[in-house]
């Protein structure tokens, strides 16, 4: 499993199971930050095969405390649950929390949010692009899960992208538009306008 690698290392798998499924966890780190990084497998694959896979940016709140300010829980229980179904799967969890300025800086974004910001203005506001994630440890986890041809569940060009441009083939792209609500129509309607994500424009009237 371990490649040598300047940038990344690989640090150890376990048994993970869970409600879906029973997956594998294993454990990578940035060197120089230090910052963690998880995949989680499912089944098997040879190294030509055409793996499902999602890369799924850390959102605190809406992975773990329930919130339905974003559509990040429901995509992730959804992306677990398509990776058990087709029967092999990797999922990505990258510690890039609030698209890349941490969860207190996403705060204080929801915070200027609240006054009538949109979601991109708020990070501007504050200072930040956009969109500030790094996409570079995906070539190193799928090179150590022997991945090379994907189908990548998303509704953000950025991450196809990013997966070419590290030499991962993206034969097939799955949208995942779980998770609309009342409480996130408005900011996944300005992903659509202002970062590029594509949504079934029926799905955000
Ligand atoms: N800065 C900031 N980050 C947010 C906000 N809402 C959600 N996030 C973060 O956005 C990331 C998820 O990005 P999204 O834009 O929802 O979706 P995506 O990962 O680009 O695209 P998909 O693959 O289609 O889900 C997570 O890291 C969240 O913590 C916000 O209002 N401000
Ligand atoms: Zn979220």
């Amino acid at each position: 499993m371990k490649h040598q690698d300047p940038l990344f290392d690989y640090i150890s798998s376990a048994r993970l199971p869970t409600r879906w499924g029973q997956f594998t966890i294993h454990g990578f780190v940035e060197k120089h930050s230090g910052q963690e990084h998880v995949a989680l497998s499912y089944g098997q694959w040879q190294e030509d095969d055409v793996v499902p896979i999602r890369i799924h940016s850390e959102c605190l709140t809406g992975d773990a405390l329930f919130s339905t300010r974003c559509d990040c829980g429901a995509q992730l229980e959804k992306a677990l649950q398509n990776i058990v179904e087709q029967g092999k799967g990797v999922l990505l969890y990258l510690r890039q929390e609030g698209r890349g300025i941490g969860l207190l800086n996403k705060i204080r974004a929801y915070h200027l949010q609240d006054k009538g910001m949109d979601t991109v203005e708020a990070n501007e506001h504050l200072g930040f692009d956009a969109d500030l994630r790094d996409y570079s440890i995906c070539g190193y986890m799928l090179d150590c899960l022997k991945v090379s041809k994907v189908n990548l569940m998303t509704n953000n060009p950025r991450k196809i992208q990013a997966l070419r441009d590290l030499g991962i083939e993206v034969v097939a792209r799955t949208p995942i538009d779980h998770g609309i609500t009342d409480d996130n129509r408005i900011y996944i309607r300005t992903k659509t306008q202002k970062l590029g994500h594509e949504f079934d424009p029926h799905l955000l009237k």
